[in-house]
């Protein structure tokens, strides 16, 4: 899209993920470790005359008024309505997405992808909202939407809403994509789920090793899940993000994921598994255009 202004939708991965209980409203609390990584969709926002929202990129298998990206535009479009804030008089807009993010693989693509809507019209409308007004709003669509606009690598507790900014080292992932795309709401509602982990101090949680409470019920319902996590953990300690299906190597050098994946490759059909390397951000390429 010529002339659009270009904005960056982080993934981001849980570098541990444990369940702590089951709450009445059937959302579940955790503890966990978010960090961004450098591997990005990105959506480009250009004005149009008639002041409708429209989204001109199809997105696989999710209608237009579904993704949340229209769902989130329109949010925003509400509240500033609601609270009497002054629209620009052109404040229509063509979105369209160059989306890299596997969906349905835990990396937080589509909650990414309405972060980035929030922040980019909050700016472009100029409506002045601050980061806690906007996360707010988002919650509205999704567990994960508040840490990406957050913009820092972070320890979540509550429904993953309760943030505290926190500097992992940043370290290089080498990032594995089975076959499958995994729905969050399957895996939190499945009967065999942990849902029981104790919950610990960030300390405690800090110290290795780090682990995933979805893992074992991913594994049992997608054999292939289980089947790569051994491979690689022959060599390297691999784990699931979020509720899958990606899971992930954490190296010290780029060299390691590189050699990580190449033992990937040669015991694997290449074409049967997407994967990519990616580094570790704590401040968010989100974050570092809102200043
Ligand atoms: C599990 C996590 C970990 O980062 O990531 P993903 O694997 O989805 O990327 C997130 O908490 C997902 O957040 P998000 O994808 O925004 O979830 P939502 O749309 O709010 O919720 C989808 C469904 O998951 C369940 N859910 C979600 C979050 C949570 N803390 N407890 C839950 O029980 C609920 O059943 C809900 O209906
Ligand atoms: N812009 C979007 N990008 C990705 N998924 C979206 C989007 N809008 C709605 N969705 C829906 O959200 C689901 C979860 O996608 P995603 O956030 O990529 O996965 P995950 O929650 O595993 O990280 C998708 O399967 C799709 O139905």
């Amino acid at each position: 899209m010529q002339d659009a202004a270009c904005w960056p939708s982080p993934a981001k991965l849980n570098l541990f993920l444990y369940i702590t209980g089951l709450r009445a409203d059937g959302y579940h609390n955790l503890q966990t470790l978010f960090q961004f990584i450098d591997y990005c969709d990105y959506l480009y926002f250009k004005p149009r005359i008639d002041n409708q929202i429209r989204l001109i990129t199809d997105v696989k298998d999710v209608k237009h008024d579904d993704n949340l990206i229209i769902k989130s535009a329109n949010l925003l479009l509400e509240y500033a309505k609601k609270q009497g804030l002054v629209l620009p008089q052109i404040y229509g807009i063509d979105i369209a997405i160059d989306k890299k993010l596997p969906m349905g693989g835990g990396l937080g693509g589509g909650s990414s992808n309405a972060a980035t809507t929030l922040v980019a019209l909050n700016h472009i409308w100029q409506l002045a909202l601050s980061k806690q007004q906007l996360m707010a709003i988002g919650s509205k669509l999704g567990a994960d939407v508040a840490v990406f606009i957050f913009g820092h690598s972070a320890f979540a507790e509550g429904i993953g809403d309760k943030l505290q900014a926190i500097k992992p080292i940043e370290n290089w992932y080498l990032i594995i994509k089975p076959d499958v795309a995994i729905s969050t709401a399957s895996i939190f509602t499945h009967p065999k789920l942990k849902r029981d982990s104790a919950i610990k101090n960030i300390t405690q949680l800090l110290a290795k090793p780090f682990a995933n409470d979805c893992e074992p019920v991913v594994c049992q319902l997608y054999p292939q899940i289980e089947y790569l996590i051994k491979l690689l953990s022959v060599k390297h300690p691999t784990r699931l993000t979020g509720t899958g299906s990606c899971i992930f190597c954490e190296c010290d050098s780029k060299e390691q994921a590189l050699a990580l994946e190449q033992y990937l490759n040669q015991h694997l059909d290449a074409s049967s598994v997407e994967s990519f390397i990616a580094k570790g951000i704590n401040h968010s390429p989100l974050s570092q255009k809102m200043h």
